[in-house]
C-alpha cells in the first residue's frame, strides 16, 4: 500500500501560509463594505494547494471524530495530528479488516435498496452502470469509515491522506468502473486530431480524458465538511443538527417581489438553460425513495428529508405536512478512499449536452433524424416546428423519474423528448429555448448541406452542432455572464469575447463543475424566478398569463403553439433581483402536481443539498474569495447589511454555521455585479474554467477543433441572442440585448437588419469542388 504524492498531505501546512484572495488588488471599492479587504491575484490552479490550508484547517478542526471505534474523540486541530498519519500507519491487515467490514455493510445497503425497489420499482430503470459505480463508491466509503474509526483519523487526514492510499482489488469491486472513472484513465483512447467534441465529453483534455465528461464527479474548491469527515451532512460548530432548511426559508426567504430594474425574464430562463447544459446531479434511485412516506419503515441510508420546522400557512393547507421528501444525491465513484463526492451525469462543459444528449440514458442517437444532419421534431397545433414528442416508456427519463404533469383535462398533451430528459419540460420557458435551439441546429445543417452537398449526415450533424455550440457559447460569454457579473468581474476573470484573434486553451485547468456553484452560487437564479408568466401576442400585448406553479412539466401552452408568446413574455417582463427573497411558486409549490399535491421547497432543498454534499459553510468561501478573515458576526458586516445579519442571528446560533446559499444571497452586491463578492467570485471561477479549461471553446486557436480566423470572426460578428431569437421565431423586432428589458440604451431593432453567418466560409474545396 503506497501513498501518491499529495499537496494536501505534505507537512508544514499551517496558519502562517501566505493567503491570496480570488479578487484583484486593483479594484476600486466603492462601498465601505468591501474596503480593506486584502486581495491578491486569482489563480485558477490553486485549489487544494497548501495556501488554502488556513481556511480548511479552521473548519476541519472542529473534529468530532469518525467511527465508533475511535476511543479518542476530538483529536485536536489537524495541524497537530496530521503528521502522525502516513501511508505506513495503515497496514495491509488494517485494509483487509476494513474490506471485510465493507463487504458486510454493502450487503445491508443493497438490502435497503431492494426494499425500496419493491415498493417503487421505478428505481430499477437506473442503469447498471450507475448502480455498479454507486456500489463501488459506497464500498470505499465503508472502508474509509472503518479505517477512520480504528485509527482515529481526523477529518483533515480523511480528506488529505486517505485518498492517497491504494487499496487492493476486491471481488466486490468492478475494476473496469475504476479504470474508466479515473481522470487519467489509460483505458480511454483519444484521437488528438478529431475536431468534434465527443458526445460524452471525454477526451476534452488529452492527458485527463475524463475531465469534464458525463457521469463523473463534481470538483471542489475547498475540501468537504461532512460531520463524520466521510459522507454525513454538515452539522453546526457545536456538533448539533443545523437549523431546519424549511425554518430558514420560512424566516429568512419570504416571497417578496423585488424586480431587477434592468434585467428581463429571459435572464433567468437563459441562465437556467446554460446551467442545465453543464450540471445534472441526480438523486439516488432517481427520487423513487420517499423518505417521508412510511412512518415506521427503515429509513433508507440515502434519505435526507427536511423536518423539524414549524407549521405555516402552506404546510397547514397541505394536510399539516411535516416532512419534505429529499433524497441524497447519488455518490460518485472517486475510485479512492476518503470523503464522498457527487455525480454529475451531464457533460460538465458548455457543449449543449442538454440539447444533444450526452450521457448513457439521453442518447443523442434518439434525437437525430439521420437525414442531412438534422434533429427530429414534431409540429405543434399551429403547425410550428417543435421538439419530438416523448414516447413512453422507451424515452422515459430514467435519471430523475419526475413524472410528466399532463393536464388532467387533456392527458394526451405529454412532454417532449430532449437531450436533457424530462428536465427540458420543467416549465414552458425552458422548453421554448430548447425549441429555438433545435430549430437553429437544423438551419445550420440545411445551410451547410447547400454549401457542401457532398457532406454526409454525420458531418452535417457535427458541423451544425459545432457552430451552434459556438453560437450559444458566444451568447453566454458576451451577454449572459456580463449581465450577472458586471463588466469588472467579467474582465477580471478574462471572460470577454475578443473582437479579433484567438484565445489559448490551458490544459492544466479542469473545466469540471464546481460543487459550490452546483449547490449555491449558480442557484442564485432561483431567486430571480418570477411567479407570473405573461404570454404576449405578436403585438407584444398580453394574450393571457399563467402561474409558474401550474406549469411544471405541463406543456399544454407549447402544444397549443404558444412558444413564441412565452418567449415574447420573457424578453418583455422583468426578472427578480437575486437576493434573499424567493417566490412561493418555487418555495411552496415546486413541481406542484395535482395528482400528488404536496409542498416542495426549492430554496430549502438547496440548503439541504449543500449540507449533504458536504459543502463548507458560507464564511469559508467568503474567505476563499476575498481573503477576509471572519471571526465574528460583526466581521460579516463588511459584506452583509447589519439588519440582515440580525435576521441571520435569529436562525443560526453561530456565524460559522451560515449555509453558503443563504450567506451568498444575503451579501451586498459588489463590483457592479448583481451578486455579492462571494457568488460573483465563485461563478467567475466556474466561468473561467469553462473557458480556459475547455479545449473546444470556440475562440481557442491552434486546436484540432479551432475555427479558421475568418469563421471565428463571422461567428463573433453575427451571433447574439437577439439574432438567435429573430432567426428562429416570428419576432419582427427585439431589443439589442434580450437579457435586459428594452430601454433607450437597449433599443428595439428590426430582425430583418440582423445578418446571417457567412456559411460560405465553411465551403470545402477539394479536387472535385472548385471555387
Ligand atoms: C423556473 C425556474 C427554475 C426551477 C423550477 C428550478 C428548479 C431546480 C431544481 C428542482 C433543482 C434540483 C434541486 C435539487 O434537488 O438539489 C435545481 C437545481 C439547480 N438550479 Fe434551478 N431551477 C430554476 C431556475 C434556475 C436558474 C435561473 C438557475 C441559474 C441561473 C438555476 C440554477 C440551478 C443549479 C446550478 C442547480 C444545480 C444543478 C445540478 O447540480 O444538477 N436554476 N433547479
Amino acid at each position: 500500500f503506497s501513498a501518491h504524492s499529495s499537496h494536501l498531505g505534505s507537512s508544514g501546512i499551517g496558519d502562517n501560509v501566505a493567503y491570496t484572495s480570488a479578487f484583484p488588488s486593483k479594484f476600486e471599492y466603492h462601498t465601505p463594505l468591501t474596503s480593506g479587504v486584502s486581495v491578491g491575484r486569482y489563480n485558477a490552479k490553486r485549489e487544494y494547494s497548501p495556501e488554502l490550508a488556513r481556511i480548511y484547517t479552521r473548519y476541519l478542526s472542529n473534529d468530532m471524530t469518525v467511527g465508533a471505534m475511535c476511543a479518542k474523540h476530538g483529536m485536536g486541530p489537524p495541524t497537530e495530528s496530521h503528521e502522525s498519519l502516513n501511508a505506513g500507519s495503515i497496514t495491509e491487515a488494517d485494509i483487509n479488516e476494513a474490506i471485510g467490514y465493507a463487504s458486510q455493510q454493502i450487503q445491508l445497503y443493497e438490502n435497503a435498496n431492494q426494499q425500496y425497489l419493491a415498493i417503487d420499482p421505478r428505481g430499477l430503470n437506473f442503469s447498471a452502470y450507475i448502480f455498479g459505480a454507486l456500489l463501488q463508491a459506497r464500498f470505499n466509503e465503508f472502508i474509509t469509515q472503518y479505517l477512520t474509526g480504528k485509527k482515529c483519523i481526523n477529518k483533515y487526514n480523511t480528506a488529505a491522506i486517505l485518498p492517497t492510499i491504494r487499496i487492493p482489488k476486491s471481488p466486490n469491486l468492478n475494476e473496469e468502473y475504476c479504470n474508466i472513472d479515473k481522470s487519467e484513465s489509460s483505458d480511454i483512447r483519444c484521437d488528438p486530431s478529431y475536431k468534434y467534441r465527443l458526445m460524452n465529453g471525454r477526451c476534452n483534455n488529452l492527458a485527463f480524458p475524463n475531465w469534464g465528461s458525463s457521469f463523473h464527479c463534481h470538483r471542489r474548491l475547498l475540501p468537504p465538511d461532512y460531520s463524520d469527515g466521510i459522507n454525513q451532512p454538515r452539522v453546526s460548530v457545536q456538533n448539533q443538527v443545523l437549523p431546519s432548511p424549511r425554518s430558514i426559508t420560512q424566516f429568512l426567504m419570504p416571497d417578496i417581489m423585488v424586480p431587477d430594474p434592468n434585467l428581463s425574464g429571459m435572464n433567468m430562463a437563459w441562465g437556467q438553460f446554460m446551467v442545465h447544459d453543464a450540471f445534472r446531479t441526480i438523486q439516488n434511485l432517481g427520487l423513487a425513495i420517499n423518505c417521508c412516506l412510511i412512518p415506521n419503515a427503515t429509513v433508507h441510508p440515502e434519505c435526507a428529508p427536511i423536518t423539524n420546522f414549524r407549521p405555516d400557512e402552506a404546510t397547514t393547507a397541505f394536510n399539516n405536512q411535516q416532512c419534505l421528501n429529499t433524497v441524497r444525491s447519488i455518490a460518485c465513484n472517486t475510485c479512492s478512499l476518503g470523503p464522498r463526492d457527487q455525480l454529475n451525469v451531464a457533460t460538465q462543459v458548455l457543449d449543449l449536452s442538454n440539447l444533444y444528449g450526452g450521457n448513457l440514458i439521453d442518447d443523442s442517437l434518439t434525437l437525430r433524424s439521420f437525414k442531412f444532419g438534422m434533429l427530429r421534431g414534431s409540429l405543434d397545433l399551429m403547425g410550428n416546428d417543435t421538439l419530438p414528442v416523448r414516447r413512453l416508456p422507451k424515452e422515459q427519463d430514467t435519471l430523475d423519474l419526475t413524472p410528466c404533469n399532463e393536464p388532467l383535462s387533456n392527458p394526451q398533451l405529454t412532454c417532449y423528448h430532449t437531450g436533457d430528459g424530462i428536465r427540458g419540460n420543467q416549465q414552458p420557458g425552458i422548453n421554448a429555448l430548447h425549441i429555438v435551439l433545435r430549430r437553429r441546429h437544423n438551419q445550420h445543417a440545411k445551410a451547410l448541406a447547400i454549401i457542401n452537398p457532398h457532406w454526409d449526415d454525420e458531418i452535417l450533424f457535427q458541423e451544425a452542432r459545432r457552430i451552434l455550440i459556438a453560437e450559444t457559447t458566444k451568447i453566454h460569454f458576451s451577454e449572459y455572464m456580463p449581465s450577472i457579473l458586471g463588466d469588472k468581474l467579467t474582465k477580471y476573470f478574462d471572460l470577454n469575447v475578443k473582437s479579433d484573434g484567438y484565445t489559448k486553451y490551458d490544459p492544466t485547468i479542469d473545466p469540471s463543475t464546481i460543487q459550490a456553484a452546483a449547490v449555491a452560487s449558480l442557484r442564485m437564479g432561483h431567486s430571480q424566478v418570477f411567479s407570473v408568466f405573461n404570454v404576449l401576442n405578436s403585438g407584444r400585448q398580453p394574450s393571457y398569463s399563467f402561474l409558474l406553479r401550474n406549469k411544471f412539466f405541463e406543456m399544454s401552452d407549447i402544444w397549443a403553439g404558444n412558444a413564441h408568446g412565452v418567449l415574447r413574455g420573457l424578453i418583455t417582463e422583468p426578472n427578480n433581483d437575486p437576493d434573499q427573497f424567493v417566490v412561493t411558486d418555487v418555495k411552496d409549490f415546486l413541481f406542484f402536481n395535482p395528482r400528488n399535491p404536496q409542498i416542495v421547497d426549492l430554496p430549502a432543498i438547496n440548503i439541504n443539498r449543500g449540507r449533504e454534499h458536504g459543502v463548507p459553510a458560507y464564511i469559508y468561501f467568503l474567505e476563499y474569495c476575498t481573503g477576509a478573515k471572519i471571526n465574528s458576526w460583526h466581521d460579516l458586516s463588511r459584506f452583509i447589511p447589519m439588519e440582515r445579519i440580525k435576521e441571520l442571528q435569529t436562525v443560526y446560533s453561530d456565524y460559522r454555521d451560515v449555509d453558503l446559499f443563504v450567506g451568498g444571497l444575503s451579501e451586498t452586491k459588489a463590483f457592479g455585479s448583481i451578486l455579492g463578492p462571494t457568488f460573483g467570485c465563485l461563478n467567475g471561477i466556474q466561468f473561467h474554467h469553462w473557458k480556459f479549461g475547455d479545449r473546444f471553446y470556440f475562440e481557442h486557436g491552434g486546436e484540432a477543433g479551432s475555427f479558421t480566423i475568418e469563421q471565428l470572426n463571422s461567428i463573433r460578428h453575427t451571433f447574439s441572442l437577439a439574432n438567435l431569437l429573430c432567426k428562429t421565431t416570428d419576432l419582427e423586432t427585439v431589443q439589442l440585448n434580450p437579457l435586459f428589458k428594452a430601454s433607450d440604451a437597449n433599443p428595439q431593432i428590426f430582425c430583418s437588419t440582423l445578418p446571417e453567418l457567412n456559411y460560405d466560409l465553411w465551403r470545402e474545396y477539394g479536387p472535385y469542388h472548385k471555387k
